[in-house]
This record gives structure tokens, sequence and C-alpha cells, in this order.
């Protein structure tokens, strides 16, 4: 691992290609890196630059501000010849945060090889060191995918009871005026035969999930259907997602559950607050803000969600990190008041998240970029897997009912993970 804080100068070039293949179908093994939604997104692989930064601890740490520094260094070093001239073209770095700024694993990388798509738009991007040289990782040659194989599963920090007892005891205090809501983790483990190939996961994945965003970044891969933030030029975009019930098993039960969610005053209260954290975290930084008045429906394969998309146009001079570090963590992933609801997640969850519901992406050097929420996934190392899944708790949440939202998010990674 290379821990470098000044950004080295490099040689970028992008090409357009002619052939479409499936963009997951170009990646290598060995550490690759994703962002796919729709069939569209980008794929890297090899290591042309790499910032890992190290935890912080203040509570308002300069982590992703380190970041957009290394970012404009990098640009502004290199010689770039982009002939396709799209977001996500020319140099771009892919990146996971921490959730909790005192975690130590917040990296950005910057691949040696991208492919990207984009409304029927195919490029390549080669990062080298000299001008002339190719990149080694683009002459490897692609295995094909590996199955999983037998899986042996474990708890995390928290049995399903254990942790259904720190939902109750977060509603005690929720009632005691503590806080108005916290979304408490736990992290389940799977342990497999052999090295987990990544790539299997990420197709399954985005097989399953195609309207969410498929990533894997360092290791840290899922599917997560809440999008932080999508810049392009000055637009930014947002989804925001709270509350959650399960898919019905025949259309009717779907529609009936569907209009139980809508319906529900703590679904709806659970999600204004992850609304006005976005409102408030924007304001200051846009020129407006659209949101609709009322959330819709956002249906997935294991569960609904009542999500509001939003919309904002940035203030001159505002760079992508300086919104992240505004939005996260949203009230969707931390609570409200925010840094009550941080304390009461690093005393009941017994765990560290790592990035897991941290801002996860990538960024090209214009500024344009995408990144989610990392949700529904897993840190994959070796063979082993470590999964995650949360829940919004306030006052009227009840804990077995929230052990059993948080099982049905668990189910997209370990359907994943299922040969
Ligand atoms: C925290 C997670 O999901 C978040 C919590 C939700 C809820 O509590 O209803 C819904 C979507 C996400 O914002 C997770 O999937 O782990």
């Amino acid at each position: 691992m290379t821990v470098a804080s000044e950004a080295p100068r490099l040689i970028v070039r992008t090409v357009a290609l002619r052939d479409h293949h499936e963009l997951l179908g170009h990646l290598p093994e060995t550490a690759p890196l994703a962002w796919l939604h729709n069939g569209d997104g980008l794929v890297g692989w090899g290591e042309a630059a790499r910032l890992d930064l190290p935890a912080e601890n203040e509570p308002n740490g300069q982590r992703f501000d380190t970041a957009a520094r290394w970012m404009s260094e990098l640009a502004a070093a290199a010689d770039v010849e982009d002939a396709v001239g799209l977001p996500g073209t020319g140099p771009v770095a892919f990146g996971g945060f921490t959730f909790d700024p005192r975690s130590p694993g917040s990296t950005l990388v910057v691949p040696r090889v991208v492919v990207g798509s984009r409304a029927g738009r195919v490029w390549l991007t080669t990062i080298c060191d000299h001008p002339g040289s190719h990149p080694d990782a683009l002459l490897s040659s692609v295995t094909s995918t590996r199955y999983i194989g037998p899986l042996t599963w474990s708890d995390g920090s928290l049995s399903a009871q254990g942790w259904g007892g720190a939902v109750a005891a977060a509603v005690r205090r929720i009632r005691a005026a503590e806080l108005h809501k916290v979304v408490l983790a736990r992290d389940i483990h799977a342990e497999a035969g052999g090295t987990i190939d990544v790539r299997t996961l990420l197709s399954r994945l985005a097989r399953a999930y195609p309207n969410c965003y498929t990533f894997c970044v360092d290791g840290l891969v899922g599917a997560t259907p809440e999008l932080l933030l999508r810049r392009a030029g000055g637009d930014v975009t947002s989804l925001v997602l709270a509350g959650t019930r399960p898919r019905g098993s025949t259309s009717e039960e779907d529609e009936r559950i569907a209009g139980d969610l809508l319906a529900s005053a703590k679904e709806t209260e659970e999600h204004r607050y992850a609304v006005e954290s976005l409102r408030t975290a924007l304001t200051p930084l846009t020129s407006s803000v659209r949101l609709p008045d009322h959330p819709e429906l956002l249906r997935l394969s294991n569960v609904q969600h009542l999500a509001s998309p939003a919309s904002a146009t940035l203030r001159e001079g505002v760079s992508t990190f300086d919104v992240i570090a505004a939005m996260h963590p949203t009230a969707a992933v931390g609570g409200t008041p925010a840094r009550v609801a941080m304390d009461v997640i690093r005393e009941l969850e017994g765990m560290d998240r790592g990035r897991y519901a941290g801002p996860v992406g990538w960024l090209d050097t214009r500024g344009d970029g995408e990144w989610g929420i990392a949700l529904r996934c897993a840190h994959v190392e070796g063979s082993r897997a470590r999964l995650f899944a949360g829940c919004g708790i306030v006052a009227g949440s009840d804990p077995e009912a929230e052990i059993a939202e948080a099982d049905s998010k668990f189910r997209a990674m370990r359907s994943a993970l299922a040969d």
C-alpha cells in the first residue's frame, strides 16, 4: 500500500472504444474497482495513485479537505489527453470514506485503467507515470469469475437478540428526549473455503439490483439504493431514503404493504429527519434545493423504501468534497441531532462500521462524480466477508420489527454470496 500525501505526476489518455462489452467483463480478479448503474458506469483496476487518510480525533476533521486538495494537485500535475470529454473521462479516483471520522480506512484510488460507459458512449482511460509507457495491468488477462462455495455464518459484534436490546435502549433514550432518531446497525460474518471472487458478487448484485449503484472500492462491495450526491457541472442530485417495509409475496400484498408504508406516521417521521438533514446541509452551498412535498415509493427486490429525490444548483467555487463533507452523515445513516446520534451509535453498536454507511463513489478532475451511501454491502478480505445492515430508530420503533428489517436488508449481500 502506498501512503501518498503528495499527488504524483500522471500521464492520462482517454480514447473512445467502439465495442461495448459488459463493463464487468473487463475486470481482473485482483482489487477491482467498480461503480455501475443500469449497465452504465466505470470499472477500473491497477493503482496509479492512492491516498490513505488517517483517523481524525476532531469531530469536524479535515479528511474531505485533504482529499479535495490531493485531487486538485493531481489534476494540476497531470498531462491529460481526453478525446471523449464526459463525466468520468480523464483522471478518475474511486473513493470510500469511513462512517466515523475517528475510524481509519478512508481512501482514494486512481486506477491504472478505467473502462467507462454512459448513454451509448464507451471509453478507455489509461494512467501511466512516463510518456509512452503502458500500464501492465492493461495487458493482464482476465480470468473467468469463480463460484463462492459453501459459507460458514457467524454473528458480528452482537447477536440479533443482543442488537434488539440495543434498539430497545435507543428507543428509551429517544423517549427520554436525548435525541429524535438514531440509525443502529449490526454486522454478520461469512467465511468461505477460499478467496471470495468479488467480481462474482458484483455481477450478481448488478443483475438483481440494476437501479441501485453497484460498487466495489478497496474490498467494500455492495449495491446501494441511496445516492448521496451526483454532480455534473453545477447541478447536484441526491436520493434520500428512510422508511422501509418488506416486499409482498403477491401484488395485492405488495400494494397493501406499500400503502401502509406511505401512510405510516412512524416511517414518515423517520423519513422527514433524513430529508431535513439533507436540506440543512445543502442550503448554504446551493442557490436552491428542490424536494418533493411527499416521499415517493422505491421498490427493490428485497425491500421498499420511502424516497425523496432532491436537486440543487451549486454556488460558484463549491467543490464536490465540500458538499460531501456537509452532507455526511445524513440522518438516513446517522440520526438527529447528528452529534448525539454519532455518540449513541459508538456506544450502542459495539463495533466499528468501517466504510459501511460512509460515502463511496468516484470523482473526476472536473469535479463531476457520483457518490452513494455505502449500504447493502460487505467488506470482503480474502475468504471472509463482513456484512452490514442498519435501521432508523425513532420513538415508535419495535426491536423485533427492526431485527426483521435488518434481515431483509442483509438479504441483498446474502443472496449475492449464495451460489
Ligand atoms: C441503514 C441502512 O439503510 C438506511 C435506513 C433505512 C430505514 O431505516 O428505513 C432506509 C434506507 C437507508 O437510508 C442499511 O441498509 O443498512
